[in-house]
């Protein structure tokens, strides 16, 4: 694929903030294809390996080849040029959902790709728990979750971020999908 048809739109912000849910949007409305990562921990239960995540075990994991990776609430998540490589082969645009961490090192890393930067934000933080409670996982898995370093971290859009990451707000839906498409025309998508 000619590099200069390849688009990429990244996408971070806090644990049930919406990432997966604009993610999918982008899927199903504009045909873009997801990048898989690779995760240790267990699948929630709507979860398929090989779709939404590569489920890894600890030894799995590293034999991988990471274009980056973090420790994120008590596991491990990491990119490989595999898994970039296998969704440019599906589509010229791609997205992928990233730590904030991860979004800096993705960012020197991959530096021949169109790439929009996405921070998803939900104007009402207290809202967070009861979305991810409705996604299926216990009140303790949740509490473990949110109050983990890492999410503590991205409930706000850290300061590095700041100068290249658009802020997606993620109230009302039928809002964010107006504001998701307008973002794609100003980066002179067509839609
Ligand atoms: N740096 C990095 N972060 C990742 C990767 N895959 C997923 N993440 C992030 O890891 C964090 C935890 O993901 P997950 O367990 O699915 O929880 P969720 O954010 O509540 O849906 C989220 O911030 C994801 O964006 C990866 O390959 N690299
Ligand atoms: N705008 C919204 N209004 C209400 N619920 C939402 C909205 N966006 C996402 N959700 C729900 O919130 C939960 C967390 O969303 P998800 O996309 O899984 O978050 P993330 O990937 O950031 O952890 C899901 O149950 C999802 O259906």
């Amino acid at each position: 694929m000619d590099e200069k048809m390849k688009k990429l739109i990244v996408i971070c912000g806090a644990p049930g903030s919406g990432k997966t849910t604009v993610q999918n949007y982008l899927l199903k409305k504009y045909g873009f294809q997801r990048v898989i990562t690779h995760t240790t921990r267990q699948p929630r239960i709507m979860e398929k390996n090989k779709v939404d995540y590569y489920f890894e075990s600890e030894d799995s994991f590293y034999k991988n080849h990471f274009i980056e990776y973090v420790e994120y609430a008590g596991h491990m998540y990491g990119s490989s040029y595999e898994g970039l490589e296998l969704a440019f082969q599906k589509s010229d645009t791609v997205t992928i959902v990233l730590d904030t961490k991860g979004v800096l090192s993705y960012k020197k890393a991959i530096k021949d790709i169109q790439t929009l930067f996405w921070y998803i934000k939900v104007p009402d933080t207290k809202q967070i728990s009861g979305r991810i409670l409705k996604r299926g996982e216990s009140e303790q898995e949740v509490a473990k979750r949110l109050t983990s370093l890492e999410a503590r971290r991205d409930m706000t859009i850290p300061q590095k971020l700041v100068p290249f990451c658009t802020v997606i707000e993620n109230g009302v839906w039928q809002n964010t999908k107006h504001i998701v498409n307008q973002t794609l025309k100003d980066a002179g998508f067509k839609v």
